[in-house]
C-alpha cells in the first residue's frame, strides 16, 4: 500500500454514517476472505442475481442467514439452487456489535454521540447489551473489474439496525446519497480493502451504489483479484 501524505481519518459522512479506514488488520482481512471464498461454493454459493425487470446485476452474491432475492429473504436460495442458505455464524454478529460500537460509542451512550466517529475505537469486542441488535444476515458481493452496484435503498429488513459494511481487495467509489431520491445531493467515499462503513439512525435507509471499482488497488499480499463487500444486518424476524 502507498504511503499516505495525510493518514486517512474517521469520518462522518452524513448523520449516522461513519467510514472507519483501515479498520480490519491485514490477518483479519485474510481470514475474512479465506471465509468469503468457503461461503462462495455451493450449494447455495455465489450466483447471478437476476432482477424482476430481466437484468441481470452486475456484482455476484452469496448470502448468510437468510437468502436476499429482489425484493425480499427466504431461507433458500430461491433464485439459485434452491438450496438452503448456510447458516450466519456468531463470529460475524459479534464484528457487527463491534463495528457498531466503534462507529458509534458503546450501546446507552458514554464514548460518543451516535453518528459520529468514535475516539474509542479498538476496543475487544463484548458481549452483546440488551440493546444491541440481533445481527443475523450477511450479504457478500463480488465486485470484478467491469461491476457496479445502481443507487437503492437496503429496505428489506424489518429491523432498522445500522448495516454494517466490510470491504476487501479492490478501492471502490462508494456514493452515499440521501433518503429522498436517487439523486444529489450524496457525497463519494473511497471504500479499500479493511475499510469499514456503519449506516445507522437517519442514515439507514439513505440511498447508496456502487458507481465504480478500481482494479488492481488492492493490496497484492491478500491475493484477491476484484473487491469484495459484506454488509451485515438484522433482518429483525
Ligand atoms: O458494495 C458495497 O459497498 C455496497 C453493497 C450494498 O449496498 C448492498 O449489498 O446492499
Ligand atoms: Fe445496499
Amino acid at each position: 500500500m502507498d504511503a499516505e501524505l495525510f493518514p486517512r481519518e474517521p469520518a462522518r459522512v452524513a448523520p449516522g454514517a461513519v467510514h472507519l479506514p483501515d479498520w480490519l488488520d491485514g490477518p483479519a482481512q485474510r481470514r475474512l476472505l479465506d471465509a468469503c471464498r468457503q461461503w462462495a461454493r455451493p450449494p447455495a454459493g455465489l450466483r447471478t442475481v437476476r432482477t424482476p425487470g430481466g437484468g441481470t446485476m452486475t456484482a455476484r452474491q452469496v448470502c448468510l442467514g437468510r437468502h436476499w432475492y429482489p425484493y425480499g429473504y427466504a431461507p433458500t436460495a430461491v433464485d439459485g439452487d434452491g438450496s438452503p442458505v448456510k447458516p450466519f455464524p456468531p463470529w460475524l454478529g459479534d464484528l457487527a456489535r463491534h463495528a457498531v460500537r466503534d462507529a458509534y460509542g458503546p450501546p446507552g451512550g458514554g464514548a460518543g454521540t451516535p453518528g459520529e466517529p468514535n475516539p474509542q475505537s479498538g476496543a475487544a469486542p463484548a458481549a452483546p447489551a440488551a440493546s444491541e441488535p440481533a445481527y443475523d444476515i450477511a450479504l457478500i458481493n463480488f465486485y470484478d473489474a467491469d461491476a457496479r452496484m445502481g443507487m437503492h435503498r437496503d429496505s428489506d429488513e424489518k429491523a432498522l439496525a445500522p448495516v454494517v459494511s466490510l470491504s476487501l481487495g479492490d478501492t471502490c467509489v462508494f456514493r452515499f446519497g440521501n433518503t429522498e431520491t436517487r439523486t444529489r445531493p450524496y457525497t463519494d467515499v473511497e471504500l479499500r480493502g479493511g475499510d469499514l462503513f456503519v449506516f445507522g439512525g437517519p442514515a439507514r435507509l439513505a440511498f447508496h451504489g456502487v458507481p465504480r471499482v478500481l482494479p488492481g488497488t488492492g493490496p497484492p499480499e491478500l491475493g484477491l483479484s476484484g473487491r469484495l463487500n459484506i454488509t451485515l444486518r438484522a433482518s429483525g424476524l
